[in-house]
C-alpha cells in the first residue's frame, strides 16, 4: 500500500490558509495598493485578469471556511470591486453552493477585468442578477443567508452616491451573514470615515494588505473579522512595507 510521505512543512513560519509563509505587511493607504495593483501588471507583467482571479479565489476560500452553508447573494457595482464578486461567485458555485449575482449597473456598463469576468459569468450560466431599483435589490436579497458586498472597493469617492446607498441599507437590514470584500462599502480606504450608510461586515476580506483606515477604533464594528487575501503580488514589490516577522 502506499502511503504518502510526510511532507515535512516548514514550521518556522506561521502559515496562512494559503500555504505561504504568512508575510506581515504593514497597513497601506489606497494610493499604495492601487501602485502595489498597477506595478504588479505595467511593471511584472502580471495581467489584472491574473490578480482578480487570484482575488476572487481566495475570497471564495475565506467565505467557504467562515460561512459554510446557506445561499450566497454577491452585491456587484461597477468596477473591479465588482468583478471580484463574479469571481467569487465561480469558484463558490464550484463548491455547489447557491450564488446568485446581484449587479445594481447594467453589465453592459462594466468595463476591463469586470466586463471580462460578468461575461464569463453569464456564459457559465451562473445566477446573475441586474438590479437597478430599491425593490428590485430586495426582491433578490429576501432568501440570501449571506450577503457578499463587492458594491466599491478601493475606487469609491465621496458620498455613497444612488443604489449603492439603497443597496447598502438593504443589505444591513437583513438577518443574513454579511462579508465586505476589500473595504465595507462606504468606508474611506484611508481616513476610516463611514457614511451613514456604511455595510456592516462580521467579516472583511481585504487584498494584498490592511488598509490604514482599518486601524480606528471607530471601523472596528463596521469591519467585523478581518481576514487579509494575498493575490500573487511578487514579495520584492511588497519588500518596503513587510513588518519583521
Ligand atoms: N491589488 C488589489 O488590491 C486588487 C484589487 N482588486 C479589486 O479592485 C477594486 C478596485 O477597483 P476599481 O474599479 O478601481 O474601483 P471600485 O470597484 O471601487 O469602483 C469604482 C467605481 O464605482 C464608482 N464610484 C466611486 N465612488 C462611488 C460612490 N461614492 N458612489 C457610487 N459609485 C461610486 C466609480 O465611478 C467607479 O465606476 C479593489 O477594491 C479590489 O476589490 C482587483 O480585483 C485585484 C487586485
Ligand atoms: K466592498
Amino acid at each position: 500500500m502506499f502511503v504518502a510521505p510526510i511532507i515535512d512543512k516548514p514550521t518556522h513560519f506561521p502559515q496562512n490558509m494559503f500555504g505561504h509563509p504568512a508575510m506581515k505587511i504593514k497597513s497601506l493607504s489606497r494610493e499604495q495598493v492601487r501602485s502595489v495593483d498597477q506595478q504588479a501588471i505595467e511593471d511584472y507583467g502580471i495581467s489584472g485578469l491574473v490578480l482578480m482571479e487570484n482575488a476572487g479565489r481566495g475570497a471564495a476560500d475565506v467565505i467557504q471556511q467562515n460561512a459554510a452553508t446557506g445561499r450566497v447573494v454577491i452585491l456587484c457595482g461597477k468596477g473591479n470591486n465588482g468583478g471580484d464578486g463574479y469571481v467569487i461567485a465561480r469558484h463558490l458555485d464550484l463548491m455547489e453552493r447557491q450564488v446568485r449575482v446581484v449587479s445594481v449597473v447594467e453589465i453592459e456598463s462594466l468595463s476591463g477585468d469586470a466586463a471580462a469576468n460578468a461575461a464569463i459569468a453569464q456564459k457559465a450560466e451562473l445566477d446573475v442578477q441586474v438590479a437597478t431599483s430599491a425593490e428590485a435589490i430586495e426582491s433578490h436579497l429576501h432568501d440570501a443567508d449571506v450577503i457578499v458586498d463587492c458594491l466599491l472597493g478601493t475606487g469609491a469617492t465621496g458620498p455613497l452616491r444612488g443604489i449603492y446607498a439603497d443597496a447598502v441599507k438593504i443589505a444591513n437590514r437583513t438577518k443574513a451573514t454579511r462579508i465586505a470584500i476589500d473595504v465595507p462599502t462606504g468606508m474611506d480606504v484611508d481616513s476610516g470615515e463611514a457614511d451613514p450608510h456604511t455595510f456592516q461586515a462580521e467579516l472583511t476580506i481585504t487584498f494584498v494588505a490592511k488598509k490604514i483606515g482599518f486601524e480606528f477604533d471607530e471601523t472596528q464594528s463596521l469591519l467585523g473579522d478581518i481576514e487579509v487575501v494575498p493575490i500573487g503580488v511578487p514579495r520584492k514589490l511588497l519588500r518596503p512595507w513587510v513588518l519583521p516577522s
